[in-house]
């Protein structure tokens, strides 16, 4: 099976050889800036994205939060509303981001159910993922045999 992998497009590749590429951060709502994110990261009861929550996501996957994920299950959550990616070979439950992502929503969906390390060291390689997602981490990828 072909690996889920989100990659740049030749237009962003180009875009960011030439040195003209602009930010292109989002307005997001009230409260749901990267600090409020880092705060509600300490008290997780609270971060949420529709009704899925930091601490629902752990509940959720606590039976399970080593396990080894098949790539056929990742690609089933490919949508905002359920979406999983992989990092450093680390598979992340990121519903609960969607509505903090600087870059926006759709940006974000570009990781659902895919490879995302890629595309996020491409797109900003001095963020820090562990950091930031680690309550959300659910498990490895297993590679294919
Ligand atoms: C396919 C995956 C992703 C894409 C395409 C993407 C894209 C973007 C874009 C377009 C921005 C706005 C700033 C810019 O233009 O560079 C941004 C900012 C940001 N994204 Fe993502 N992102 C992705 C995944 C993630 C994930 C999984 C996280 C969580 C760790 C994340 C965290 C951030 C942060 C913290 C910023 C603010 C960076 C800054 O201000 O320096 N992104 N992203």
């Amino acid at each position: 099976m072909e690996y889920p992998e989100v990659i740049p497009t030749e237009f962003e590749i180009e875009e960011k050889a030439s040195g003209k590429r602009q930010k292109q951060k989002v307005p997001l709502q009230h409260g749901h800036s990267q600090l409020d994110w880092m705060r509600l990261q300490k008290q997780p009861a609270v971060a949420t994205a529709g009704t899925t929550t930091t601490a629902s996501v752990a509940t959720k996957h606590k039976f399970r939060s080593n396990a080894p994920i098949t790539i056929e299950e990742l690609k089933q959550h490919s949508t905002p509303e359920d979406a999983w990616t992989v990092y450093k070979g680390r598979v992340y439950d990121i519903t609960p981001y969607f509505t903090y992502h600087p870059g926006g929503d759709a940006q974000l969906a570009r990781a659902a159910g895919k490879d995302c390390t890629r595309m996020f060291e491409f797109r900003h390689g001095w963020v820090n993922f562990e950091a930031m997602m680690e309550k959300l981490c659910i498990g490895y990828i297993e590679q294919p045999k």
